[in-house]
């Protein structure tokens, strides 16, 4: 597998491009921005959304037809816009390519996972998933993680890994999708959760406590919807939560960290140009939650402070104030 096509150059799609580059690929990379494109193409690097990080020149377009007839192409838009971006890739792609999901989020008001937008969209791509621990300005400088890769087939699996992996880049397999897309969707969400409780200056006994009853509730959503517990205990799941939570190097945790010193969602986005998957996957994880009957309370009282239904003060008192219960998932 010799060439990688890379649908969206933001800061994470940037970096893959830049670790499959670095790994020896054929790496070509549509960019919504044309300036983004020039700049790639010319050895500039990402000033928009990676300013600052020296990266190798790559092949970049904003025409998507850049993406024909890829051996596989990773998926590395902002989850809310990956239905419109996959009904143009289709026409691109060849029979069973590959797509291996990068985004992390759900989709809202159809509350569809990545994968199930790529079957609906995109009938002659095979997904797979890849999530875990990487702020993409740690990859992009080089610096170590590991990451799940998780896709149906071994084989095509083992290919991935071997395409996209190099010593600082570790990808581990997995056969469970599910599990990987909801531990990426739900970590953003809890590190909003964890923000806040920084924010509010409540202490890091209260933040490992947050962190550990997150996971319980990420692990009760993916078992219900089909996925393995050991999944979430691993990279996609525990090992990106932990990351994400604990810095605000994460856009989800220091947008969480604000809203706990008292600004609003509104003004805290108005100031970025990056995405805060969070905030959108907020509201469908909360209808998510109660489609599949799992209970989700900290997930849903980062929904309410979103949606205006109770202030950070009034959903940190209502979670304190639960019936106290058994341990466990
Ligand atoms: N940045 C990271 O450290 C990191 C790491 C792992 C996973 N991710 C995930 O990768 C995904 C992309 O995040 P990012 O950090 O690379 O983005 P970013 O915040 O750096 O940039 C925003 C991206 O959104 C794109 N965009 C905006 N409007 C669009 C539209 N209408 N159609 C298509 N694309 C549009 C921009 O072109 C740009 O690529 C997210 O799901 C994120 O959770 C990010
Ligand atoms: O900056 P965040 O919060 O989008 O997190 C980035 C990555 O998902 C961390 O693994």
């Amino acid at each position: 597998m010799q060439t990688i096509g890379v649908l969206g150059a933001g800061a994470w799609g940037t970096a893959l491009a830049a670790t499959a580059t670095k790994a020896g690929r054929d790496v070509r990379v549509w960019a919504l921005e044309a300036e983004v494109a020039e700049a790639l193409s010319a050895g500039k690097g990402n000033p928009v959304f990676l300013p600052d990080i020296e990266l190798p020149k790559m092949q970049a377009s904003s025409d998507m037809s850049i993406l024909a007839d890829c051996e596989a192409i990773l998926s590395v838009v902002p989850a809310q816009h990956a239905r419109a971006c996959f009904n143009q890739l289709n026409q691109y792609l060849t029979p069973g390519v590959p797509v291996l999901l990068c985004s992390k989020g759900i989709e809202k008001n159809t509350l569809s996972l990545m994968t199930d937008v790529v079957h609906e969209t995109m009938p002659k791509a095979t997904p797979a998933v890849l999530s875990g621990p990487s702020f993409a300005a740690d990859v992009a400088r080089g610096l170590p993680t590991a990451v799940t890769l998780a896709c149906a087939d071994e084989k095509l699996g083992q290919t991935l890994m071997k395409a996209i992996g190099r010593s600082a880049f570790r990808p581990y397999w997995s056969n469970d999708l599910i599990g990987a897309e909801i531990g990426g969707a739900v970590k953003n969400v809890l590190a909003i959760a964890c923000g806040i409780v920084e924010g509010l200056e409540l202490g890091k006994s209260a933040h490992a406590a947050l962190i550990s009853r997150g996971f319980a509730e990420m692990t009760r959503l993916a078992v219900a919807m089909g996925a393995q517990q050991q999944t979430l205990a691993g990279l996609c799941g525990l090992g990106d939560l932990v990351l994400t939570c604990s810095s605000p190097q994460s856009r989800n945790m220091s947008f969480g960290m604000a809203l706990g010193q008292g600004r609003s969602a509104q003004d805290i986005l108005a100031e970025r140009n990056s995405v805060t998957e969070g905030v959108a996957t907020a509201p469908a994880l909360t209808e998510l939650a109660a489609r599949e009957g799992v209970a989700m309370p900290i997930c849903q009282a980062v929904h309410e402070i979103l949606a205006g239904q109770k202030n950070v003060d009034e959903a940190m008192t209502a979670l304190l104030n639960r019936p106290f219960k058994h341990e466990g998932f």
